[in-house]
């Protein structure tokens, strides 16, 4: 297998505390990977050791070609200008200016404003091209699109897909099922320090096409249950109502999101 990235029982202690347990996956060269999990589950700490950005503290990271890091916001110098940035980077990677990127990206009609006086938007448009400047083969991506409006979503996302188109492998971070859904290829989930689910989106999207929810009401309130075997779940429950001579008074049953079963998988369900 033809893979950019491969990690094998990665480990990361912050003094007492352990982040990442052991993480083992892959990510093919070419496509779009997303690592999934609830606040501090350790995605931006995964990502900053496999960027070569942060020491770990056991198993192995290989990475096979050019690394590409998307800054964070903030840190650029608020009075710098997107293309005095541009310079810098070019200068840092030894290498030519690529104006097509830089055009695609829409950063020369931004040449001139002030860093700080950029928006959301533009400030990430800008981190990426600074992500793009030494031409890397794997660009790593941490919650690319967070606090932009749908506009800015959709195009940062359609760069996302050209880059890919160019062969590029992308690695990015995220909360967000509908960007994950409709960008990636593959997906780990992270939790606990460890990874609960990696494969396709497919492969996930499968797994909640069989699951349920039973929301059901009673003289008492509302209980709410899941299930892969609707028919039997409900003849179980109905049954075991009328054994307690709880009258149910309603039933509503609806098909688990990809998201609900994501949290689900997130926060240590079992499958
Ligand atoms: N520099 C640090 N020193 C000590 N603890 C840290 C440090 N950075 C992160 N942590 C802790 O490690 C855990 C994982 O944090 P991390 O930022 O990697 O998670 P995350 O999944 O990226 O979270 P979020 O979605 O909120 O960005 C958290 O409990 C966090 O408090």
């Amino acid at each position: 297998m033809n893979y950019a990235l491969q990690i094998d029982r990665l480990k990361k202690n912050y003094g007492d505390h352990t982040v990442l347990k052991g993480l083992n996956f892959n990510v093919e060269k070419g496509e779009i990977f997303a690592l999934l999990g609830v606040n501090g589950a350790g995605k931006t700490t995964a990502l900053e050791c496999i960027e070569g950005l942060r020491k770990y503290d056991g198993g192995s990271i290989v990475v096979n070609g050019r690394r590409g890091i998307q800054l964070q916001s903030a840190s650029l110098p608020d009075y710098i200008r997107p293309m005095e940035a541009v310079r810098l980077f070019a200068k840092w990677n030894k290498t030519k200016i690529d104006h097509s990127m830089l055009s695609t990206l829409g950063i020369n009609e931004l040449a001139k404003t002030l860093y700080t006086d950029l928006s959301t938007g533009q400030k990430r448009r800008l981190h990426l091209a600074l992500a793009l400047i030494g031409n890397p083969d794997i660009v790593f991506l941490d919650e690319p699109t967070a606090g932009l409006d749908v506009e800015g979503r959709i195009s940062l996302h359609d760069q996302i897909r050209k880059l890919k188109s160019q062969g590029k492998t992308i690695i990015l971070a995220s909360h967000d099922m509908a960007e994950v859904e409709s960008l990636c290829d593959r997906i780990a989930i992270l939790n606990d320090g460890n990874i609960v689910f990696w494969g396709t989106v497919a492969e996930l999207t499968s797994k909640v096409g069989k699951r349920y929810i039973l929301h059901i009401k009673t003289e008492q309130g509302e209980e709410n249950f899941e299930s892969d075997n609707i028919g039997d779940t409900m003849l179980t429950l109905l049954e075991d109502f009328k054994q307690r001579g709880i009258a149910v008074t309603d039933i509503k049953i609806d098909r688990g999101t990809l998201e609900q079963h994501f949290i689900n998988i997130a926060r240590g369900k079992s499958e």
